[in-house]
């Protein structure tokens, strides 16, 4: 046997992300296995998305549809195709009564009434990024229904506010794709194994660094600022912090979760409430980034703290490492 083939052999066998689920449903006995179902059948539409990202220079899937969404925005193919993807493998895992997504005016009934959980979900984030093959991702949040089982959802299932998450998480598409999320027991990692088909845990704990290196907003809107951003980014600036920015907040947010730093998306004198939407893209990485040991808010306190009151509501957002959110709190 060649070293390299006695080295691979060496090579402890990866925990399958199925595997993990089951595992820490052991810790949980009087869990009922409806939310692990869930987080796979999340999984299982990411895997297709995946594939959808990856070939969608050679299947005719990028680009607009020249239409609009609920918001305004154009949609892209891949928004449409993800908004989809999302809907059918969560319609058909059963577990959720009703979907909440970026894509959608007004929430999905799935038709599965006796579903425990509501999901709310940015299918595909950073649309303005899939023509040029640049990292884009999924961000999805989960809540126990209050609505009364065996009946349609209600508005009320998703407007519980950001503490009552039961889990959140992303898929980021990127250099490799990778699923992390939470149930409140802290934030873990998986890497797909695209061949095997498999997400493999690859980073059992995370946590973000109480300060750090980088700032990340667009600096295009620099004149539209509120001046306790502008003070804060130019003391980010005199400290010779590095400015990163995608323009796909879950690569930005997933960056600066493993290098320490800020994501700003700010108010400005035409959007006081900054462009990002609470219930499918703030709340959920606030919760992340909360079981990390970092720090998220909106300008008018801590973001798991706002109390929602529409499905497409926007906030300014300031996340990641608490030092540095703290600083900007400090300038409000
Ligand atoms: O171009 P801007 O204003 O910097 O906006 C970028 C932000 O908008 C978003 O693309 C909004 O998400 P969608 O692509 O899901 O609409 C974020 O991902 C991103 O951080
Ligand atoms: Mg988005
Ligand atoms: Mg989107």
């Amino acid at each position: 046997m060649s070293l390299l083939q006695e080295n691979a052999l060496a090579q402890p066998v990866g925990t399958t992300l199925d595997r993990y689920i089951m595992r820490a449903q052991a810790d949980f006995p009087y869990a009922t296995g409806e939310l692990s179902q869930l987080l796979r059948d999340l999984a299982l539409a990411g895997k297709i998305v995946h594939r959808d990202v990856n070939r969608a220079g050679l299947s005719g899937i990028i680009g607009s549809m020249g239409q609009h969404n609920v918001q305004g925005e154009q949609q892209q193919r891949l928004d449409v195709e993800a908004n989809i993807r999302f809907i059918r493998a969560l319609r058909n895992g059963g577990e959720a009564c009703a979907i909440l997504s970026e894509e959608e005016d007004d929430i999905i009934q799935t038709g599965n009434y006796q579903g425990q959980y509501v999901v709310a979900m940015d299918p595909l984030d950073g649309s303005s990024n899939i023509d040029v093959n640049v990292s884009i991702g999924t961000i999805f949040s989960i809540y126990r229904r209050v609505s009364a089982v065996g009946q349609k959802a209600t508005p009320a299932d998703f407007l519980q506010g950001g503490r009552a998450q039961v889990a959140a998480g992303y898929i980021l598409y990127g250099t490799s794709t990778m699923l992390v999320y939470t149930t409140g027991h802290g934030v873990v990692g998986f890497t797909y194994e695209n061949s095997l088909g498999e997400f493999f845990l690859s980073h059992p704990r995370i946590m973000i660094p109480a300060t750090g290196p980088v700032f990340s907003c667009n600096e295009g809107h620099w004149f539209d600022y509120p001046d306790y951003v502008r003070q804060f980014l130019t003391a980010c600036k005199e400290r010779r912090m590095s400015g990163r920015y995608v323009g796909s907040l879950v690569a930005d947010y997933h960056r600066n979760l493993f290098t320490g730093g800020i994501y700003l998306y700010p108010p400005t004198a035409s959007n006081p409430l900054g462009k990002l939407r609470v219930l499918y893209e703030n709340f959920p990485l606030a919760l992340l980034i909360e079981q990390a040991g970092g720090r998220a808010a909106s300008d008018n306190g801590p973001m798991l703290d706002l109390q929602p009151t529409d499905f497409h509501q926007r906030s300014p957002l300031f996340i990641g490492s608490a030092g540095l959110v703290a600083e900007l709190v400090e300038l409000l």
